[in-house]
């Protein structure tokens, strides 16, 4: 008879025992970002961790101890040493997965649809795998970012429904995992309190003792599952709005004549004040998506939210039009042949800026949505080159983590950017390796950066940097 925790009838201390000696098999699924270290960290604390995805190359990779998430520290060797002693597997048969386990934990993709509708397709799929497997006893825990009332509205009658099973005599919790990537392993190890809430009390003890065997920090047992999927949007959603109000203040640095990017930093010094950083847009499948987990899922419609969207959605343009500001001064400039100080930028020498981006040769370096992660989901590079080429400038793209293969830009290696003498860059992602371009070698360029990590004093370069204004 297989171990379970819900409804056991052992103490506490021998079901954190049976767990520990993985006498309760764990079935992950999704194996990506967020998967694959989260299966890494309870394998390393059960040793008995069976990996489930729908990608047979993840699948593979994962069984001959490769690790295909890029940019994780610590992961790729944890991972080699979990397969190579058994404790963790990778399989694309799902249901062969959900008979044997006994604690079933999803980690699949909560996206959008092209209409900005919470994407629960994946989920779904995966809660239809575990309930043709579900036993009484199991527990279900649910780790991607759902929108509030999924799990009570959807996914729990759906495993009731699909399994047969009444739905008290398994466990459903919701327990979402607060990393990023780049920390994943740190922050699934316990860099935050770990947030918990069950379907009901049993629910919410079993996932509070799995988590106290996992986390190194406290365990959040909050109300229910849906306050614990209100938290984790709640947390998003506080993120969008506030860079939003950050990309609202950095649209006034030229009227305030002051460098607002200084200003927010001073202003930051007050412990209520949490102002974030301006940039050229906000990207991701989670920032950018959770506000539409409550927006077109609740009836309500929190008008914070919609503001916000619309403001960072608007900072790609914003970006390009600072882009078409500064190619009118150079070409009033060579137009008057005395030469414009950005000062002059409201002279009516200056052609329109539409017209000035027509047939102008723009670089764009970076296309992932923050440095270092392989990720384009509603990526600020990737819409400013899109609202470029909409405007007939000629793009040319670079980033070290993927190409521009289906955009509206050529790829370019960064430092053959010389050889393209482009008429303007914009820099939307600070990718590492872009901190050994050598900027002196491009003629005199127009450069907005977005994210405030050029110094081109020096140089001949008009640049525009997000927050700071024209230098
Ligand atoms: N990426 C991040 O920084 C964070 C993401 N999250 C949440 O984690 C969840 C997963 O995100 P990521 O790991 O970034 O996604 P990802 O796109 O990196 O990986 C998803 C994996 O799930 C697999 N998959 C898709 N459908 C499946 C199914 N039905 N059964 C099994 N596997 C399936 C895919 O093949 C892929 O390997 C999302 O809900 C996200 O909101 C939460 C915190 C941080
Ligand atoms: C509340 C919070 O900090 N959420 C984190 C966030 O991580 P994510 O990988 O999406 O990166 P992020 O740092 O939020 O950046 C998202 C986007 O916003 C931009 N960004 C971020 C912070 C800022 O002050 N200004 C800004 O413009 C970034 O450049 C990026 O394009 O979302 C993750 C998630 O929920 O998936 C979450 O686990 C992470 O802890």
């Amino acid at each position: 008879m297989t171990a379970s925790l819900y409804d056991s009838l052992l103490e506490p201390d021998a079901q954190r025992t049976q767990f520990g000696a993985g006498e309760i098999p764990v079935a992950v699924y999704g194996l990506g970002k967020m998967g694959l270290p989260l299966a890494s960290v309870y394998a390393e604390h059960t040793g008995n961790v069976t990996g489930v995805d729908i990608d047979e190359t993840v699948v593979e990779r994962i069984n001959v101890g490769d690790c295909h998430v890029q940019g994780e520290p610590g992961l790729p060797a944890l991972v080699e040493s979990l397969v190579a002693d058994g404790s963790l597997t990778a399989t694309t048969d799902a249901a062969t997965a959900a008979a044997d386990a006994v604690l079933h934990v999803v980690m699949v993709p909560t996206l959008i649809d092209d209409r900005n509708n919470p994407d629960l397709s994946a989920v779904k799929a995966a809660v239809d795998e575990i309930a043709a497997g579900l036993a009484p006893g199991d527990t279900v825990i649910f780790e991607s970012t759902l929108p509030p009332r999924a799990t009570t509205d959807v996914l729990r009658p759906r495993l009731a429904e699909e399994s047969g099973l009444a739905g008290d005599c398994f466990g459903v919790a919701v327990c979402p995992e607060r990393t990023s990537s780049g920390r994943a392993l740190a922050d699934i190890r316990g860099t935050h309190p770990k947030v918990v809430g069950g379907v009901d009390d049993e629910s919410g003890r079993v996932a509070e003792l799995v988590y106290g065997e996992l986390v190194d920090n406290d365990i959040v047992r909050v109300a229910d599952a849906t306050t614990a999927e209100a938290v984790k949007v709640f947390e998003g959603l506080y993120r969008d709005v506030n860079i939003a109000l950050a990309n609202d203040l950095a649209r006034l640095t030229g009227e305030l004549g002051v460098d607002v990017r200084a200003a927010i930093d001073a202003a930051n010094t007050q412990p209520y004040c949490d102002i974030h950083t301006p940039g050229p847009g906000v990207g991701g499948h989670c920032i950018p998506y959770y506000p539409y987990f409550v927006l077109n899922w609740l009836d309500g419609q929190p008008a914070t939210l919609a503001t916000a969207r619309s403001v960072n959605d608007a900072m790609p343009r914003f970006v390009v039009d600072r882009v078409a500001e500064g190619l009118a001064v150079t070409r009033a400039a060579s137009i008057a042949d005395g030469g414009v100080s950005m000062a002059d930028d409201r002279s009516d020498a200056t052609p329109a800026p539409d017209e000035v981006l027509d047939g102008a040769t723009v670089a764009v370096l970076g296309l992932t949505y923050r440095a270092g992660v392989e990720e384009t989901r509603a990526s600020p590079g990737i819409d400013i080159c899109a609202n470029l080429a909409a405007r007939g400038a000629s793009v040319l793209a670079a980033d070290p983590l993927v190409d521009a293969e289906g955009l509206t830009a050529t790829d370019v290696p960064a430092e053959e950017l010389p050889d393209h003498a482009p008429d303007a860059v914009v820099l939307a992602t600070a990718h590492e390796a872009f901190e050994a371009l050598d900027w002196t070698a491009l003629p005199p360029t127009v450069v907005v950066d977005g994210r405030d990590v050029l110094d081109l004093t020096g140089t001949d370069h008009r640049l525009y940097t997000v927050g700071r204004g024209w230098q």
